[in-house]
Order: structure tokens, then sequence, then C-alpha cells
């Protein structure tokens, strides 16, 4: 008979690559149970969008299963999403992650990334909200499809809108539709703040944070009030738009932001003829930037007209399994939440087991 002692000296042996730690030293192993020759246990991870979770759950069976006298591995998969934000704050105390979205140029694809990061991690399980920090151009509601206003709460409380069970607040939903929102910037800090003090979040794992392009007010009072985990930097490959993003990168790092990396947006298109990919801004040119400065780089999304025509619509693009730019954001959402792991866990532990402060310095993610 195996002891629990000796399952557990085995699954030292399942490391978590971003963390380079083993799972038993990490607590990520609960409930192990015994019975005759079937084992059981529970792994616990920081993230439902863990993108190594199958190999690493496929590696635990295959090493207790060669174990002596076992013959049935019973592996429940649990979540316990890691936190960055301070818990003693009464504006994040229920939000354990704030992932501000910014870009330097218009037009580049950051809301679209924005709100669909929140679609895709949603769509893994994760409880999401998005804050749509673009006061003056609010488009997260129409992307999503959020249509119906937030209602009163409390005295100066607000629920959020929801839409396949991710919250959204934005000023477009406090508006008739048409309106322009004509505030100085003072009222865009107060704005922002109040998003996220008087409005009813509940319980999230991801805040995801549109900003408006450039560094202006909004991003200022982003960085500086809501004290995001990190902030994701959208350009599209052309040297225009990758030096204003830098501007953008720049700022986030002068805030002490930490950098969850930058990504790639209108990299190529693919053919729906032929499927030949084809180079239309400079593909790869982001890449190469963020090696040079030492930014982790979270991958590359390709010109998809279904991204476009979904978000025209008001539908999610995620569920759209063959399309390639809904790929791509899987991808880059579970590679986002990687980083966030890799911060809780990196940082000085505010609350046991749920990671701990932000640190502005990163380390690099390994290559895949
Ligand atoms: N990869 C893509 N493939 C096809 N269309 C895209 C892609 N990324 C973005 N778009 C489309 O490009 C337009 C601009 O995108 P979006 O509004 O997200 O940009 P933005 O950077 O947030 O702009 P701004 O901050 O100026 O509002 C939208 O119509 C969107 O659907």
């Amino acid at each position: 008979m195996t002891t629990e002692d000796e399952v557990l000296a085995a699954l030292r042996k399942v490391v978590d690559p971003d963390l380079g730690k083993d799972v038993v030293s990490l607590g990520w192993i609960k409930d192990l149970k015994i019975d005759g020759g079937t084992v059981s246990f529970t792994l616990t991870l920081t993230t439902p969008a863990c993108p190594v979770q199958n190999d690493m759950v496929a590696q635990a069976r295959r090493i207790v299963s060669s174990l002596p006298g076992v013959s049935k591995v019973d592996v429940n998969v649990a979540y316990n999403v890691a936190r960055t934000t301070p818990a003693d704050n009464v504006a994040t105390y229920k939000i354990k992650n704030i992932i501000a979205v910014g870009s330097g140029k218009g037009g580049v694809g950051k809301s679209t990334i924005a709100v669909n990061l929140a679609v895709a991690l949603a769509a893994m399980g994760a409880k999401v909200g998005v804050l749509d920090a673009d006061i003056y151009g609010a488009s997260v509601p129409l992307m999503i499809g959020a249509t119906t206003p937030p209602e009163v709460a409390g005295e100066n409380l607000l629920k959020p809108s929801e839409v396949a069970g991710i919250k959204v607040m934005s000023v477009g939903l406090l508006v008739p539709p048409g309106t322009p929102v004509i505030w100085r910037g003072p009222l865009v800090t107060k704005a922002i703040q109040e998003f996220m003090t008087n409005v009813d979040w509940g319980e999230l794992d991801y805040m995801i944070v549109d900003l408006p392009p450039g560094t202006g007010d909004a991003p200022l009072t982003v960085a500086q009030d809501v004290k995001p985990t990190g902030a994701v930097v959208v350009t599209t490959p052309q040297r225009a738009s990758m030096e204003v993003a830098l501007k953008t990168l720049t700022m986030f790092k002068k805030l002490e932001v930490p950098i969850i990396g930058i990504i790639e947006n209108m990299s190529y298109l693919v053919c729906p003829y032929c499927g030949k990919e084809i180079d239309i801004f400079g593909r790869g040119s982001v890449e190469a930037v963020a090696r040079n400065l030492q930014v982790p780089f979270l991958g590359s999304i390709p010109i998809d007209p279904r991204l476009r025509e979904a978000e025209d619509n008001g539908e999610l693009i995620v569920d759209f399994q063959d399309s390639p730019a809904a790929k791509a954001l899987m991808e880059i959402a579970g590679r986002v939440a990687s980083r966030i792991s890799i911060i809780a866990y990196t940082s000085k532990p505010k609350e046991e087991g749920e990671g701990g402060s932000m640190s502005a310095f990163l380390p690099m993610p390994p290559k895949s």
C-alpha cells in the first residue's frame, strides 16, 4: 500500500512552470485520500485560465499511477484565484486582480481586446467585470451587448449591468444613446473613482479596465487611484502606432504599474478564400520591440472580419471557435492570467495563500 507521504513526495515532481515551484510546496494539493488502490486528491490552481492545466493534471495522474499498489487516480481540479489587490481596501477587497488595457493611438483594437479578454476569462470559469474608463469614447456596452442600464442598489450604490455573467459599468450605460459626454478632466477622474467605490461589483477574480488611448486624465486616474495589478498595452505593428504605444508603456512604468505585456493586434489577415496569411502592417515588429525592451510579448491577433461583425452586433467572439482571432484571444487570456499569478506569488504576501502587493519588476515569462 502506498502512503500519503509517498504520494506527496511523488507529487513534488509536478512543478508549475510559471512559478518554478512544485504543487506540494505551493499548498495546491488538498483532500488527499487513499482507499485501497484508489488515490484521490484535489489540485487547486491559481486560475481557471491556466494554460498548462491539462499538462499538470496529466503529469500528476501519471506520477501517482506509477506508485506501487495504485490502480486508480482521481484528480479533482479546483481554483483559488490569487489576489494582487490590497485586501484591506474598501474599493478592492472583493476584487482580486485589476488589469488595465491601454494603447497609444486610438482605433488599434484596445476596447475589442479588453472586452474579449473579459469574455475569454469568464468562459474559462473566472468571475469577471469590465470597467469602461474610456469616458469620452465609451464603446464597451455596444461591443459586449450590454443594453440594460445599471440599477440603483442602495444609497450611492449602483448595480452594474451583466452580460453572460460579466459585470459591466460604463458611462455609456448612464447617458442616452448618442449623447456625447462633455466633461472637463476633474469630472472624468471623479467618474472613474465612483465606478470603483459606488458600484456593487460583488466578488471578482479579474476586473478589466478599458482605458482611453494615450496618457491623459483617465489613464492617470486608473494608474494612481485604481492601482491596477498591471497593464496590458495594445498596438498594431506599424511604427507610428508602436511609437505612441511605447509612450503609454513608459507612463505605466513611471507610475509603477507593472507591465503585464504587450499585444500585437491586426497582425496579419487570414485570406478567407485560400487560408494564406497576408502580412499587411508589418507583422512581428511588436514582438521584436518587446524583446528589446524586455517587456513580455503576449501574442498576436490577426485581422478577422468576424471580430468586427460580432462586435457591431453585440455578440461575443470567443463563442466562435473557428475564428483565428478568437483562438488567439483565448491563448492571450491564458497568458495574462499566468502573469497575474506570477505577480501574486512573486510579491510579498499580504494574506496567506492569496499573493500580495504589486511589483514593478516582473520576471519574464518562459519562452513558449
Ligand atoms: N483583430 C481585428 N480584426 C478585425 N477587426 C478588428 C480587430 N481589432 C479591432 N477591430 C475593429 O477595429 C475597430 C476599432 O477597434 P476598437 O474600438 O477596439 O479600438 P480602440 O483601440 O479601443 O479605439 P479607441 O480607443 O479609439 O476607441 C472596431 O470596429 C473593431 O471591431
